[in-house]
């Protein structure tokens, strides 16, 4: 967590809590429903947390200039787009964030446009496959950040070890903060041209990624990801290899006598480098697991997408996923400060 999202936790935790639930208790209007204590929350953070205070002193002339376009647009927002980047723009300098000037390296994504193409045929719907989605130069660079990450940014479980970014998941909403430009500067010109998720209607791009890690040996037990996201997830893989177990979830099974088990449908095989898309009816009737083992010998399992593997056996290394997935109802504190649509 940032250091701000750290201090409205700490100064303004009241005024969080009565926003986040009164977001849930009222899912289809929040935006008005709410807004008595957005700004109680914004009047909070501006008493008591270092950066808004800084920015709100730094920047307070593009601020009054973004208040005033949206006052005379109410009803076309949009028009103030150019007010909305010069305010971003300041209140990152001001945070002491450099922006980044990469433009996304269009030539080598836009070969990624279709994403039926890579349709896995054999899985029940929807699952999408595709091998080097990132470069090895994309997938160092990307380990590299991961593990430059603080210490405490990881947190330990008994299987794997795990970083969120984006925000901290709560029961119905997130806390959320912008994902960082390396993560997404590698992967989101990649979604867009595939339309990954086009079909939500809250975002185009996903705003929480939760990284794993597992060393050989390790796995992450049968599951489901649950309705705080939205039903689309896409994981980049780097380092190792893994296995990936899909099971018929045990209340849609026409066997209702064995309660217990969610028998096992199919696997798939992840390799480093690779994207996998998860949606629809395979995303809400499916758990998904690794199991902990050191090595995959590929002929026990059902692994419907092996084609061009040599070893039957391969030997598990330290694997990393990063598993992108959009959060539909989110505190979006920093805009949310400023008063910006959430
Ligand atoms: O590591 C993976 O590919 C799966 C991770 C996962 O299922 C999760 O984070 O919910
Ligand atoms: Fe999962």
């Amino acid at each position: 967590m940032d250091q701000t999202l750290e201090e409205v936790v700490k100064y303004c935790s009241k005024q969080l809590d009565a926003y986040q639930r009164c977001i849930e208790n009222n899912p289809q209007n929040w935006g008005v429903a709410c807004s008595k204590y957005k700004t109680e929350l914004n009047k909070c953070a501006e008493e008591n947390v270092t950066e808004v205070k800084r920015v709100k002193a730094k920047c307070s002339s593009v601020i009054s200039a973004f208040d005033n376009c949206l006052q005379k647009n109410q009803k076309d927002p949009d028009k103030c787009i150019e007010e909305l980047k010069q305010l971003y723009q300041c209140t990152e300098e001001a945070a002491g964030r450099k922006l980044s000037s990469r433009p996304p390296a269009i030539a080598d994504n836009k070969k990624f446009v279709d994403l039926s193409a890579y349709r896995i045929q054999s899985a029940p719907p929807s699952a999408y496959y595709i091998e080097e989605f990132i470069s090895a130069d994309e997938e160092r660079v990307l380990l590299d950040k991961v593990y430059a990450a603080p210490k405490p940014k990881w947190v330990s479980l008994k299987n794997r070890r795990l970083q969120n970014w984006g925000g901290i998941p709560r029961d119905k909403s997130m806390l959320s903060e912008p994902l960082p430009s390396w993560l997404t500067e590698p992967i989101f010109p990649k979604l867009t041209f595939l339309k990954v998720f086009d079909k939500c209607a809250a975002r185009k791009l996903p705003n929480h990624c939760l990284v794993n890690e597992y060393v050989s040996g390790q796995g992450i037990m049968p599951h489901e990801d649950g309705p705080l996201y939205y039903p689309t997830v896409a994981t980049v893989s780097l380092g190792s290899h893994t296995v990936l177990d899909f099971y018929k979830h045990r209340f849609q099974n026409a066997d209702q006598s064995n309660m217990d088990s969610n028998p096992l449908a199919f696997s798939l095989l992840i390799k480093p480098r690779s994207l996998l898309v998860l949606q629809d009816d395979l995303y809400k009737s499916y758990l998904h697991g690794i199991e902990e083992r050191n090595k995959d010998v590929l002929s026990e399992k059902n692994i419907i997408n092996a084609v061009d593997v040599e070893d039957i056996e391969i030997e598990r290394g330290t694997r990393v996923s990063l598993t992108f997935r959009i959060v539909e109802k989110v505190i979006n504190i920093k805009a949310s400060l400023f008063n910006r649509k959430t």
